[in-house]
């Protein structure tokens, strides 16, 4: 069953198309990974996905409701968290407090319970509380929640930023180059988190990554950009071999696929 479903998307800034025509099915709990060269719309693709910027064309559905045009806060309330290419932390907040922010599109607590401390609104929190630190357990941050979050290590801040996009309660996730900057052993720590959230958190993932290992031992499908058209998708195993795929990584001096 698909739960999101991308069709014909184009987005063009002036004379520069950055994505031509593009569409996707993504299947309800399933791991797909966006990857092509440098340049090649990956992160336009998901601004668009996640209402950062609107389509110039094409429609995109999540469980057949069409998201396109709902600004990127109506869009997390729909169900879609992402992550960034450039880690989005607010920097001088405890590693806690990030994570409640990313809790806040579901909280009841308006204006007036928390000017009058209204009990509601105490037990709110004191519930907020505990889920996110039950999230920090999970992603392996817990001992680290008075932090302030621009004292964590690289990949502690890219793992800090899964827990903030998980504590939206999200049916799909988005993560962009989650595992840039990532030493090979955070790397294969961040592999298995993602693998066990998407079980746990009955979770629909999407990634971009230029790690090919991780792309080819993580996905279940693959979607391949080039100038901002789709020139592949399908299966690892058929995306390794398929002459396109390589072409374009080839002719970008880019990594390798295999
Ligand atoms: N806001 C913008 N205004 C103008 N051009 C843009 C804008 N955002 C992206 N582009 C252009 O669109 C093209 C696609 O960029 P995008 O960042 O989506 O590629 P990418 O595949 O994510 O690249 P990378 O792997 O390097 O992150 C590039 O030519 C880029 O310069």
């Amino acid at each position: 069953m698909s739960i999101l479903e991308v069709r014909n998307l184009t987005k063009k800034f002036g004379g520069l198309i950055a994505n031509q025509d593009v569409s996707m099915t993504v299947e309800k709990n399933s791991i797909t990974a966006v990857i092509g060269p440098n340049g090649a719309g990956k992160t336009t693709f998901f601004n668009m996905i996640t209402g950062v910027y609107q389509p110039t064309s094409g429609a995109i559905l999540l469980e057949n409701e069409k998201i396109n045009g709902l600004k990127p806060h109506e869009v997390s309330k729909k169900g879609i968290s992402r992550t960034f290419q450039n880690i989005r932390l607010f920097n001088e907040m405890s590693v806690i407090e990030n994570v409640l922010v990313g809790m806040h599109t579901h909280l009841k607590a308006g204006l007036i319970g928390i000017l009058f401390n209204l009990p509601a609104i105490r037990r709110e929190e004191k519930s907020s509380e505990k889920k996110a630190y039950q999230l920090l357990e999970y992603v392996g941050l817990a001992h680290l929640l008075n932090e302030k979050a621009c004292n964590l290590s690289y990949g502690a801040q890219r793992r800090l930023e899964i827990a903030r996009a998980l504590a939206a309660q999200p049916k799909v996730i988005l993560l962009d180059e989650p595992a840039a900057g990532m030493n090979p052993k955070e790397t294969n720590d961040l592999t298995q988190l993602v693998k066990r959230m998407r079980h746990e958190f009955n979770l629909t993932v999407i990634l971009i990554e230029h790690d090919m290992k991780l792309v080819m031992e993580i996905s279940e499908y693959i979607i391949v950009l080039d100038h901002g058209e789709k020139i592949a998708e399908g299966k690892p195993e058929n995306i390794r071999n398929n002459p396109k795929v390589i072409e374009a990584y080839l002719g970008s001096g880019a990594v390798h696929v295999g």
